[in-house]
């Protein structure tokens, strides 16, 4: 069989082996998937106008983000369970993250603990992705243990003060992890807590958390610019304009019609990132010109994982590099920072 050429490819490769009820899973979104499907869209409507004649030489990838360097402004996003996808789960997603040189955000919601994930892949730069429980003591000890591990950032997830509703799963009876998988950082003592989604978590919760670790704290799910402003006021060091990848709330507008208004809103006092809908490098130059400083992939990894493995999420890792080097030379910039919202305008 030809190697998958680009991303969707992977996703045909990845549904054609991974069970039916995880694909869907994977793939899914809440309520009618209108989300799922404006974030692809958002990019598809937005055209690029190249400059000419700029002599820009290389594009340089490289980012630097909380004090971590990235050879490219793709990161890979939080992401569950990825021993549905391959034996070896987060760990070989943490290793091709390395050998990509890029930042893996881990899942509060992985089925490898995130001490195991950071042993497996020694040279990964990682950052844990938390949803805060409301037992802060619980929170903490996972902190800790995030911290421990040699995590440098810690990502809360916002937008979450409850579940979405997920047809395919209910569709599918697909409601818990299949036997001798769990989620191994909600370990506590000798039982395994379930992920709280409560619509009790606020600004309050993210004081505290800001007091209770020295990591940076970057919020995920910010799509107000009065709730950038806000997360500022709060000591945030990043934003992550996601709408969860349509699997929260749906009909959320797409993450790139929205990334403009977060991005003036927080005027260059932290880095804004993206996610939601990345599938081609053209879709990450045209995020950075309008003025993310990277963005992070979660479908496109999960189809590297199921196809290939360790491999495939090095292959995809690596396409979207490729991409991001081709769009930039061909619109005639040095870099991933040489880019400006005039480079895009609507189609
Ligand atoms: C299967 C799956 C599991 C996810 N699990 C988490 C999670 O545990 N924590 C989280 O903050 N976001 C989670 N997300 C959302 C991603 O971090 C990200 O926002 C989204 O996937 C981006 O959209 P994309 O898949 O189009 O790249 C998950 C997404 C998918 C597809
Ligand atoms: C286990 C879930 C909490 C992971 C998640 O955020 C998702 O499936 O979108």
């Amino acid at each position: 069989m030809r190697p998958p050429l680009n991303v969707r490819e992977f996703e045909e490769v990845a549904r054609d082996r991974l069970h039916p009820a995880h694909y869907d899973y994977f793939a899914g979104g809440a309520g009618d998937e209108t989300t799922v499907r404006a974030n692809e869209a958002a990019f598809a409507r937005l055209a690029l106008l190249p400059r000419v004649l700029r002599g820009a030489g290389e594009p340089r990838t490289g980012v630097t983000l909380l004090g971590d360097r990235a050879a490219m402004p793709v990161l890979v996003a939080p992401t569950a369970f990825h021993r549905l996808a391959d034996p070896e789960g987060e760990k070989a997603t943490a290793r091709a993250a390395a050998a990509a040189g890029t930042i893996m955000i881990v899942s509060m919601a992985s089925t490898v603990a995130v001490e195991d994930v950071a042993t497996a892949a020694p040279e990964a730069t990682l950052w844990f992705q938390l949803y805060v429980q409301p037992d802060m003591a619980f929170t903490e000890r996972i902190v800790r243990r995030a911290e421990a591990a040699g995590c440098t950032a810690l990502v809360v997830t916002v937008d979450s003060p409850g579940r979405g509703r997920r047809e395919r799963d209910l569709r599918n009876g697909f409601d818990d992890l299949p036997e001798g998988m769990c989620c191994e950082n909600l370990r506590d003592g000798d039982r395994v807590r379930p992920i709280v989604m409560s619509p009790d978590i606020s600004w309050r919760h993210i004081d505290l958390l800001r007091r209770m670790t020295e990591l940076p704290v970057a919020l995920k799910g910010v799509v107000r610019p009065a709730d950038a402003c806000r997360a500022l006021d709060h000591g945030v060091s990043a934003l992550f304009v996601s709408n969860h990848g349509g699997r929260q709330l749906d009909t959320l507008p797409a993450t790139a019609d929205l990334l403009p208004g977060i991005v003036a809103a927080v005027g260059g006092a932290v880095p804004v990132l993206l996610d939601g809908g990345v599938r081609r490098g053209v879709d990450v130059v045209k995020a950075m010109a309008l003025g993310a400083s990277a963005v992070a992939v979660g479908r496109p990894v999960l189809w590297g994982l199921a196809a290939e493995g360790e491999r495939g999420v090095a292959r995809v890792l690596g396409l979207l590099r490729e991409e991001v080097e081709r769009a930039l030379v061909l619109c005639g910039a040095a870099s991933a920072h040489d880019l400006d919202p005039e480079l895009v305008r609507p189609c």
